[in-house]
């Protein structure tokens, strides 16, 4: 329930955090005292102009700018106009003097194909084709050899949402108030408030619409629930946005998924489509090919019924058609349990410490959840020869070992084979994916850590130096000791699984995270 008194309990905290200069956390309490704030109140505006100051602070001028804004147009009191035209008039001196230089970075820059794209899918190499068999079912393979570092796919989310993760945030529910609901871009905070419920914010009016119309009319009333439901909120939200592609029409959509039976993957779909209604719905027939990885039998819908019968909208829709929903809401739990992917990323504030775990990936938090539909055709293997990567929602494949001209891609699902005995994997695997693992890994029993052969003792000693200075390293150093690994590894590779290559492999995936680290990190 919006309230004022709320809002402005907020904005006063904020305001504290403010005179402390913990300028990311006030920023956020701003956000929530925005959202809490009722519709044409003066707590809109305040708290617009307060963001502004922060801005100000941080010398984003562009930003400051459209908060003052914000905060004319979002009933910001008259008889204060004055202080909010001041800073106006300082911001705009200052901005011809300097560029604003702490724009939100685009870190894919740095990620691109490293062979041309496919014709169909421009994110994915051309030498990259899917096959079937028994064993695997659906999988991917190279038509070409693929080098340590090779860039071969950057998949896009299908559908995604943000998870409120309080895990490395300093402030529960963090992620609903610095990112987009619609898109989940990262705006350095710079957002604008659900109109209805206090836990979403966008970009813009248009991601707010366009929301509104594909799922959050829906979500709206019981957003803190899904927030906060794990794995449950990705299922109702691939309902809803399917359902959305029917004008809400659950009977409509019934009719279609009856008449298109025919099994369907991402190599089924031109991208050049996918705004269109038609490629949507192809988009959501592939997530709905997806194989069941366990039965039926084990998916428990107790909860799911529960949260339609929360708000009049979603008990409606249940009671129109329960069978039909209750038919795809399984098919939909086996794909949010099996295939969706989280998303992690940098907080905007993270500041390595001495005392924490000097490991890059302790510093990423997690963001949302993800359905990308490349990257559900890659099977597991515990020694993979990929490395998946978040790079804003996208998700960057990249080669980790070389992989011959006819060979399958392989990415881990579990703890990789020098990191877990091989019976509690294989457990694990039967249990969640239903298949037993016979990877190089497993079928020749390599070795835990504290096994590993070592080839070379100069060269461990430099590859333990480097993780150990890595998370102080600037951004430019680790992009270059990331080309000295990869040489390194695909120099020894003969010699895998040693100890040397292990330890390379995790400087690898920490160079990786440094690279997305923001330069803009706010106090
Ligand atoms: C995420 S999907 C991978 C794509 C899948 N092969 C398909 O046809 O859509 C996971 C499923 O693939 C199969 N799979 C994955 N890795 C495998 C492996 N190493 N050996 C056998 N089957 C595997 C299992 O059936 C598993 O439940």
């Amino acid at each position: 329930m919006k309230s004022d008194v709320k809002s402005q309990q907020l904005r006063t905290e904020a305001n504290r955090l403010y005179v402390h200069q913990k300028f990311y956390d006030a920023l956020l309490k701003y956000n929530e005292s925005l959202c809490a704030a009722e519709s044409e109140s003066e707590n809109m505006g305040l708290a617009f102009a307060n963001r502004s100051a922060v801005y100000f602070e941080m010398k984003l001028y562009d930003k400051c700018l459209s908060n003052i804004e914000l905060a004319k147009k979002n009933c910001y009191p008259e008889k204060n106009l004055e202080i909010l035209k001041k800073r106006e008039n300082k911001c705009l001196q200052l901005l011809k003097q300097n560029d604003d230089a702490n724009q939100c970075e685009d870190f894919l820059s740095s990620f691109e194909l490293s062979y041309p794209g496919n014709d169909e899918l421009p994110f994915i190499a051309n030498c990259l084709e899917m096959e079937v068999d028994s064993k695997y079912g659906r999988y991917i393979v190279t038509k070409r050899h693929l080098k340590v570092g090779d860039i071969v796919a950057i998949d896009e989310p299908t559908f995604k949402v943000i998870k409120a993760d309080s895990r490395y945030s300093t402030c529960y529910d963090s992620n609903v108030f610095q990112r987009c609901g619609g898109c989940m871009k990262e705006n350095l905070l710079g957002l604008i408030p659900c109109t209805s419920c206090c836990r979403t914010m966008y970009c813009s009016i248009d991601c707010m619409k366009s929301s509104h119309k594909r799922h959050h009319k829906y979500e709206c009333e019981i957003v803190d629930e899904l927030l906060t439901s794990g794995i449950m909120h990705i299922v109702v939200r691939m309902l809803l946005e399917g359902l959305s592609l029917f004008d809400g029409d659950i009977h409509e959509m019934e009719k279609f998924l009856t008449q298109h039976t025919e099994p369907m993957t991402i190599f089924n779909l031109n991208s050049k489509s996918w705004k269109s209604v038609e490629g949507r719905r192809k988009m959501f027939l592939a997530a709905l090919s997806l194989p069941s990885c366990v039965s039926d039998e084990k998916v428990d819908l107790e909860n799911y019924e529960n949260i339609f019968m929360k708000t009049k909208k979603l008990k409606g829709l249940w009671n129109s058609n329960e069978s039909f929903i209750r038919k795809i809401l399984v098919k939909l739990v086996h794909v949010g349990t099996h295939y969706v992917h989280g998303i992690g990323g940098w907080s905007l504030n993270q500041k390595f410490n001495e005392e924490e775990p000097k490991n890059p990936s302790f510093y990423q938090q997690l963001n949302g959840n993800g359905l990308y539909l490349f990257c559900s055709l890659l099977n597991h293997s515990c020694a993979p020869n990929i490395k998946r990567l978040n790079v804003d929602d996208k998700v960057v494949v990249i080669v980790s070992r070389p992989i011959e001209k006819g060979e399958q891609l392989f990415d881990s699902y579990r703890p990789n084979f020098n990191n877990q005995a091989k019976t509690i994997r294989q457990e694990a695997l039967m249990k969640d994916y239903g298949f037993v693992c016979d990877c190089e890994a497993c079928y020749n029993d390599w070795p835990l850590n504290h096994n590993l052969n070592v080839f070379s003792e100069e060269l461990l000693e430099f590859a333990w130096g480097l993780h150990e200075e890595l998370p102080f390293m600037t951004v430019a150093d680790a992009k270059k000791m990331l080309y000295k690994c990869y040489d390194a590894i695909a120099q020894h590779h003969e010699h895998f699984p040693s100890a040397e290559l292990i330890v390379l492999q995790e400087c690898v995936s920490n160079c990786l995270i440094l690279i997305t680290k923001p330069s803009l990190q706010f106090p």
